[in-house]
C-alpha cells in the first residue's frame, strides 16, 4: 500500500514542530526520512502509526486516512518499531513476538498453527531463531530490537515504519537488517542517521531541517556535498562505493564546526544555503 503524507503539521507541548510535510512512499518502496537531530523525523513517523495525530494535514494509507480507522484495522496496515523500545516487558522473547498476531484475533482466541509459523520466520528473519525462551527485558539493546522488528514483521502489515532501526546494531546485524528490509518488498518508511545506509537501502530520501522538508528524490541526488554541508554542517565528499557501487559519503571528520546559511568554506565549496536543487519536492495537490 502507499502512504501519501499531506501537508502534515504537528505540534507538541504549544510548539509547531512539523510543518508543511509532503511526501508519498510508493508500493514497496523504501522511503527513507534524514535529518540532524531534532528536525522532526521521529514527530512524522509517529503520526504514521498514530501515536501522534496531526494538528494539520493528512495520512493516507492506501487511500484512506488512517486516523478513520479502528485500531486493529490499522494495526493490520501498519506495523511500526518506535523509538521507544519498551524494555520493561517481562515476557519471553517468542511472547512478544506473538503480539504482533494481536489484530488478527478475535478476543481471548489462542494461536493457531498458521500464526506459529509465522512468529517463527519472523524469529528466523531476524536471527533470533532459538532465543524464544529468553526473558525480552535481559536482552541487550540490539537483542531488543531485532524482537521488536520481528514482532512487527509477525504482525504482517501492508506498510512497515522504522525509527532508526539500526541503532545499537553492530556492523553484521545491521547489514542482515538491511538485507532483511530490502527482501521484504514491503512498503516501508523509515528514519536513518546512518546516511550511507540510507544511500544503499533507500528507494528515495526526505531530508527534513527544522521541521520542514527540504528535499526529496532517490540518494544519489539527493546526498549532495552542498545538501549535506548546509543541512547537516558536516563536510563530505560524495564518491561511488568500491565494492557497491552506491554514493558513498566520505565524511570529513577531522574539521568540526557549523556551516550557517550562507557561509562558504575557505576553499569555497559547501556554501549552506537551502536553495540546494537537491532532488526535487513532490508536486502538491
Ligand atoms: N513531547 C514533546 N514536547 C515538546 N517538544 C517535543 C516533544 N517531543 C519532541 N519535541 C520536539 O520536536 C522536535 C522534533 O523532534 P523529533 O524527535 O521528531 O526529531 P528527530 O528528527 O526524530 O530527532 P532525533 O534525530 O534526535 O531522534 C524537537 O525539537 C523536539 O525537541
Amino acid at each position: 500500500m502507499r502512504i501519501a503524507i499531506e501537508d502534515l503539521e504537528v505540534s507538541l507541548s504549544g510548539r509547531t514542530v512539523v510543518s508543511g510535510v509532503h511526501l508519498v512512499a510508493e508500493e514497496g518502496e523504501i522511503a527513507g526520512l534524514v535529518g540532524p537531530n531534532g528536525s522532526g523525523k521521529s514527530t512524522v513517523l509517529r503520526t504514521v502509526y498514530r501515536y501522534l495525530r496531526p494538528h494539520a494535514g493528512r495520512v493516507l494509507v492506501g487511500g484512506t486516512d488512517i486516523t478513520s480507522l479502528t485500531a486493529a484495522e490499522s494495526a493490520r496496515r501498519v506495523a511500526a518499531l518506535p523509538q521507544e523500545r519498551g524494555s520493561d516487558f517481562e515476557l519471553s522473547v517468542r511472547a512478544v513476538v506473538a503480539m504482533g498476531r494481536t489484530p488478527y484475533k478475535r478476543a481471548f482466541a489462542g494461536e493457531d498453527r498458521a500464526d506459529a509459523e509465522i512468529v517463527a520466520a519472523a524469529l528466523a528473519g531476524v536471527g533470533l531463531a532459538g532465543a524464544e525462551k529468553r526473558r525480552f527485558s535481559a536482552l541487550s539493546g540490539g537483542e531488543r530490537q531485532r524482537v521488536l522488528l520481528a514482532r512487527a514483521l509477525a504482525q504482517d502489515p501492508q506498510v512497515l515504519v522504522l525509527d532508526e532501526p539500526t541503532n545499537h546494531l553492530d556492523v553484521l546485524h545491521q547489514v542482515e537488517l538491511l538485507a532483511l528490509l530490502r527482501a521484504q518488498r514491503r512498503t516501508t518508511l523509515l528514519s536513518l542517521h546512518d546516511l550511507n545506509a540510507a544511500a544503499s537501502l533507500c528507494d528515495r530520501l526526505h531530508v527534513l531541517h527544522e521541521g520542514a522538508l527540504v528535499a526529496s528524490g532517490p540518494p544519489r541526488e539527493v546526498l549532495t556535498p552542498k545538501l549535506l554541508a548546509g543541512v547537516f554542517g558536516v563536510r563530505a565528499a560524495v564518491v561511488d562505493h568500491p565494492l557497491t557501487g552506491d554514493p558513498l559519503i566520505a565524511f570529513d571528520h577531522r574539521t568540526p564546526g557549523r556551516l550557517r546559511r550562507g557561509e562558504e568554506d575557505e576553499e569555497g565549496r559547501g556554501r549552506a544555503d537551502l536553495s540546494l536543487g537537491a532532488g526535487t519536492l513532490p508536486e502538491r495537490g
